[in-house]
């Protein structure tokens, strides 16, 4: 039985102080868009459904998922998809149920769509990326295969491409094992047959399956249960997959061999692996020139994994005794597809997931991740970015906030004209390296970076991307720390490599900008600036000054803060040497004027400051 992953959701607020959420830009439209209480706190929500980490004090988790109609979101549905599912995505959007469109009517529908959902029917190109204009966030697929949408495409466009691999894997088996057994016993031409009033039981003799050797190839979900299903008709099967774990096989009676052994021994093969550049028409003049003579073909994957025309020719030549195809090259296939017409070979027109129970299956797990993908949850069956299980997640929350922070920090520390180029950040950790999965801090650290400096949004999809399109190498290394094994993380530094900083306390003796922070009873402080030891909660705005170390400093600057009605929350004194330097963060929840600052700069003993929004 099949185990849905775990899946999580991150609500916008937490992940940043601006209505944007993880996935998704911070142009979201309004059905996103909340405000952050200065002091909320982090709570975490457990219920039978994902994961919920929400802000205390903030709008209920549930009223975040599109509160009014008219800022709903819409969900453009080009393939017919089960009522059941057609109702959650009602519950939550405006869905255009539009089958049928045309390549141009799809280009001409896509830039009011927030969702796209697809079945293998429509092709999700480059062009519908573009002609997106950025507001498409996430495409369905109703189904497993994924080669009908650019993926690359939709990755540079921050677009999450999720699935629903596992609600029609027995309908594909069995499809598979009725072809099998349809295409062996001769049913489709014996029927036809009949119907054309003839009774012809010498012509339609058939082969048995009990003792017959069945390649299955590619052994995942399809290929699993094709697999157990054969054993249970009395085949002995033979797997290739140069991917899967050979105990699995061994589970279900199966025998893991070569590519070529599969090919040359088996009396069955049928074609389960997914269409990719390497397994595009695996299955050609050579491959054919491999297999026993008489062998038969299923195919319930991917037309694209046949060279047909190679097939053809093996047919005609009785290589291939018989085939049975469920999927096409081009589909429909041309009327007069020489394949389709041939008498040994049975066709159906890609059936594999069409039972009523499947398609209801499908669609609620496909509405249900693109709902949940709109809502910024961490889709289980992402297909274009990470998939972070719920318990990493819920304990990185904080981290994830405090990355972004310094990031931010990092960036607008930077002089103008430096062109940030090579980011190092350390975690220091006392986990195991391997028990610490960094993809999203890395992910979070790039939008605080890259967010401030430029017009691009970041998410979790893009963030890698951006980051290589920008030029900006991330290096990641870890220091192990002793301490407790149940804290993710003691500390995240960023050190920004060759560039100037318009604040020179932040520069460290290695000529690197490096802030760092940590996470105290769950709220994110700035523990280091340069090689000055602070401690202030990263919430509002921050001001950091360096000034000769001398008594009153934190009264007169905060005099005239206070003067002008500027808000302090947080105040630290970090320095080298007592008397010396000092750096003085001061965290604000207003953005004090240019005339507050100017007096600030006026300070005698203040060598600079620089005001920093969070
Ligand atoms: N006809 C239909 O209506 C349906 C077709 N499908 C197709 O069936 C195929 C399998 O689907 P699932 O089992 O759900 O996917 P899956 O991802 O669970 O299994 C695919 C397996 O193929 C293996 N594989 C990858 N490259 C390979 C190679 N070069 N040689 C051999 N094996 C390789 C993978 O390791 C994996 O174990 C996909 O192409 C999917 O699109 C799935 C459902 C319905
Ligand atoms: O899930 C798959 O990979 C399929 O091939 C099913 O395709 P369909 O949704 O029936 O167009």
């Amino acid at each position: 039985m099949a185990i849905a992953p775990s899946k999580c959701f991150l609500s916008p607020q937490i992940l940043t102080n601006r209505p944007s959420l993880l996935y998704f830009p911070a142009k979201s439209p309004s059905y996103v868009s909340f405000s952050t209480p200065k002091s909320s706190t982090l709570t975490l929500r457990k219920s039978a459904g994902p994961a919920r980490i929400s802000a205390a004090s903030t709008v209920p988790a549930e009223t975040h998922a599109g509160a009014s109609s008219e800022s709903k979101p819409t969900v453009l549905v080009s393939e017919k998809l089960g009522e059941a599912g057609l109702e959650v995505l009602r519950s939550f959007a405006d869905v255009d149920c539009a089958y049928g469109l045309s390549p141009e009517e799809l280009l001409a529908r896509i830039s009011r769509c927030d969702a796209l959902i697809v079945r293998s029917g429509t092709k999700v190109t480059r062009a519908v990326f573009e002609a997106a204009k950025g507001r498409l966030r996430v495409v369905g697929r109703a189904g497993v295969g994924i080669d009908n949408v650019d993926l690359q495409a939709a990755t540079e466009h921050g677009c999450l491409v999720v699935n629903a691999p596992t609600a029609n894997t027995v309908a594909a088996a069995e499809h598979g094992i009725a072809l099998l057994a349809a295409m062996a016993r001769n049913v489709s031409m014996a029927d036809a047959s009949m119907k054309a009033g003839k009774w012809q039981r010498n012509k339609y003799v058939g082969v048995s399956l009990v003792g017959k050797t069945l390649a299955v190839m590619g052994f995942g979900k399809v290929g699993s249960e094709v697999a157990r299903r054969a054993k249970g008709l009395g085949m002995h099967v033979i797997a290739h997959d140069p991917y899967a774990p050979s105990d699995r096989a061994r589970a279900i009676g199966a025998e893991l061999v070569s590519f070529d052994e599969a090919i040359s021994t088996a009396d069955f093969i049928s074609l389960h692996m997914p269409l990719t550049p390497a397994t595009s028409k695996v299955f050609n003049d050579e491959t054919f020139g491999k297999m026993k003579k008489g062998v038969r073909i299923i195919n319930v994957a991917r037309g694209g994994v046949i060279d047909e025309d190679a097939l053809l020719r093996a047919l005609d030549k009785g290589t291939v005794a018989q085939a049975a195809l469920d999927v096409f090259t081009a589909e429909p296939p041309s009327k007069d597809n020489k394949l389709v017409q041939h008498e040994n070979v049975i066709v159906t027109p890609h059936l594999g997931a069409s039972t009523m129970e499947a398609q209801e299956g499908v669609a609620i797990e496909i509405a249900e991740a693109v709902v949940g993908a709109l809502k910024g949850e961490l889709a289980a069956t992402a297909v274009n970015a990470p998939m972070v299980p719920a318990e990493v997640l819920s304990e990185l929350a904080p981290y994830v906030i405090l990355a972004e922070k310094l990031g931010r920090l990092a960036v607008q520390l930077v002089a103008g004209g430096s062109g940030v180029k090579g980011v190092k950040v350390v975690y220091t950790s006392a986990r195991d390296p391997d028990d610490l999965d960094t993809r999203l801090l890395r992910a979070m650290i790039t939008k605080g970076i890259v967010e401030p400096i430029s017009s691009v949004f970041v998410n979790l999809v893009n963030a890698d991307y951006t980051a290589k399109q920008r030029g900006l190498r991330i290096r990641e290394e870890r220091v192990s720390h002793d301490g407790p094994p149940d804290v993710p993380l003691d500390s995240i530094r960023v050190h920004l490599a060759n560039v100037r900083s318009k604040f020179a306390g932040s520069i460290s003796d290695a000529g690197d900008i490096i802030v760092e922070g940590r996470v105290k009873d769950g709220v994110p402080h700035l523990s280091l600036v340069g090689s000055f030891g602070v401690n202030v909660s990263l919430e509002g705005n921050l001001i950091l000054c360096r000034q000769v170390d001398q008594p009153g400093m934190i009264g007169r600057v905060g005099n005239i803060l206070g003067g002008s009605n500027v808000n302090v929350n947080f105040m630290s004194v970090g320095r080298t040497v007592a008397r010396k330097q000092a750096i003085m963060a001061i965290g604000v929840d207003e953005e004090p004027t240019k005339e507050t600052l100017r007096k600030i700069g006026e300070v005698p003993a203040v060598e600079e400051f620089v005001f920093l929004k969070l």
